[in-house]
């Protein structure tokens, strides 16, 4: 073979191996870590610490997400979304892709371990559990509840940041999560709605296959609501002021109107664009979050 289609090859082989750790959920993931960081004391937190708790969650959660490749590698073969991924086509083996999310793991709960805190570590394992065995080997293939319930494994980030920092779970991180907790099912479900027919064909028994495109719509609506109101907890503990307070109630007002167009106006386009409208959502909530933090307004008390 030519040294030109060598490199070549393995550029391909490192693409495939990025795929594998799904970049761009784990950079959310990671936002928001780093959000639960920043808000875990008044001012900035130790660099160092910031950058191993990064490291460390970040190894973890694409470590989640390759096992994800390897479990669901059949299912993966038979859906148009996912048919190509690098497991389910075979460019990598269960093996190549099972040894390279351990080396991740292994890395990462090391450098929590020894640099962050073992609070920290112990967590962040426990949610790689929770999303690659709990949600992915039973929920998934078990109830229309699967995301509910496994969506507390993504929900953990801040919660995790927050631990990194202060070594404890406090009460404030827990809204944060709370907030992610709410924020994933209109996310999956509306990307579900999209691609109902892919999920029916490898018998997944999510919320549109088993109870149907129009209550889906419902619910989505439904959970857009209280989500709005899961946003308003931070200002209303203290713990964010009147900058996240507006920029929440207008993400959280658009994310409705969403959802109510969905339900009641749609188009062959507004589930995905409820769908990206959602990561869209919960990228500018964490960073309006951080602002608010930094540039404290004072809050709009009524006594
Ligand atoms: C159990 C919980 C969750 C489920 C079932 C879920 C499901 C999905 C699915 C099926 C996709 C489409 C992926 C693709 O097309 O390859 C997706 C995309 C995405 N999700 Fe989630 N998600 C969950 C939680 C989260 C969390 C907690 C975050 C971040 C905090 C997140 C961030 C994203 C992002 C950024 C994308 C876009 C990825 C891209 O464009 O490549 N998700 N999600
Ligand atoms: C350590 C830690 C914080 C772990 C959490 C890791 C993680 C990657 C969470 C994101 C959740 C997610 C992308 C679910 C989709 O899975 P799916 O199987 O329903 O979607 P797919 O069909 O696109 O694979």
């Amino acid at each position: 073979m030519s040294i030109a289609i060598k490199r070549l090859s393995n550029v391909g082989r490192a693409k495939d191996y990025l795929e594998l750790t799904k970049p761009k959920v784990v950079a959310l993931l990671v936002l928001t870590a780093w959000v639960g960081m920043m808000l875990a004391v008044p001012g900035l937190p130790d660099l160092l610490t910031v950058l191993a708790a990064t490291l460390g969650i970040g190894l973890l959660s694409a470590a989640a997400a390759a096992i994800n490749h390897v479990v669901d590698q059949r299912i993966d073969a038979q859906m148009a979304r996912t048919y190509s991924r690098p497991v389910a086509k075979g460019r990598l083996s269960s093996k190549q892709a099972s040894s390279f999310a351990f080396s991740l793991a292994i890395t990462g709960f090391i450098i929590l371990y020894s640099l962050v805190n073992a609070l920290t570590a112990w967590l962040t394992l426990a949610s790689l559990f929770g999303y690659a065995v709990v949600y992915t080997m039973f929920l998934k293939r078990a109830t229309p509840q699967n995301i509910v319930i496994g969506g507390l494994a993504g929900a953990m980030p801040p919660l995790l940041g927050w631990a990194a920092i202060t070594g404890s779970v406090d009460g404030h991180a827990l809204l944060l999560v709370m907030i992610i907790f709410t924020w994933t099912p209109p996310h999956f479900w509306a990307l579900a709605i999209h691609r109902r027919d892919d999920y029916a064909r490898v018998n997944m028994p999510m919320l549109p296959v088993t109870h149907g495109i129009e209550f889906t719509k419902s619910v989505i609506c439904l959970y857009t609501a209280l989500l709005f109101i899961v946003c308003l907890l931070p200002y209303l503990v203290g713990m964010s002021g009147a900058i996240y307070l507006l920029g929440s109630a207008l993400l959280n007002l658009r994310f409705m109107q969403h959802a109510w167009k969905l339900k009641f106006n749609p188009d062959s386009g507004s589930a995905m664009a409820t769908f990206k409208f959602s990561i869209v959502h919960l990228m500018v909530l964490f960073l309006l979050l951080l602002v608010d933090h930094y540039i404290k307004v004072a809050p709009i008390y009524v006594s």
